[in-house]
């Protein structure tokens, strides 16, 4: 499976954390950066992330910042993301099952690399639910056509 990786200066070693921590358990990761620590713009990097899932050349997206709440507004802003501020496995495993979230965002100045650890193996391991949330997924989609004609 293909994940798409991006942050900013503020989640850097956490970014590099989880791709290793990932690449150790088999999965392809593509990484669209920073490379290093030194201060940048978030959103230069997390819409590469984005677009790389929006475009379905990897399955799914993980992106950082340091608080978690500008990556989840840039990825957000890519038609077709359903991007989820995930600090706390409830909010990992219900993304997935009731959102089908397609990236999933966390915060290097919030999570713990263990915690992180823990938060991504459940965001990867739990499936969408389908039925009642097929259809609130879709009208979530239908407001990006919505703002187009608007
Ligand atoms: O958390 C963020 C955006 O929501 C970013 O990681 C920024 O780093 C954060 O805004 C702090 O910026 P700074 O330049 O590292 O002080």
């Amino acid at each position: 499976m293909k994940i798409a990786m991006a942050s900013d200066h503020a989640a850097y070693q956490l970014k590099e954390h989880i791709k290793i921590y990932l690449q150790k358990k088999g999965y392809d990761v593509v990484d669209f950066g920073t490379h290093s620590e030194e201060s940048m713009d978030y959103p230069d990097t997390i819409k590469l992330a984005a677009r790389a899932v929006a475009r379905k050349d990897a399955e799914y997206g993980i992106v950082l910042c340091g608080s978690g709440i500008g990556a989840s507004i840039v990825a957000n802003k890519i038609r077709g993301i359903r991007a989820a501020l995930c600090l706390d496995a409830y909010s990992a495993e219900y993304s997935r099952r009731h959102n089908d979230a397609n990236v999933m965002v966390l915060g290097g100045r919030r999570t713990p690399p263990d915690e992180a650890e823990k938060l991504v193996d459940i965001w990867l391991s739990t499936a969408f639910e389908g039925g009642r949330h097929v259809r609130r997924v879709e009208k979530i989609h239908q407001i990006e056509d919505e703002e187009c004609h608007d």
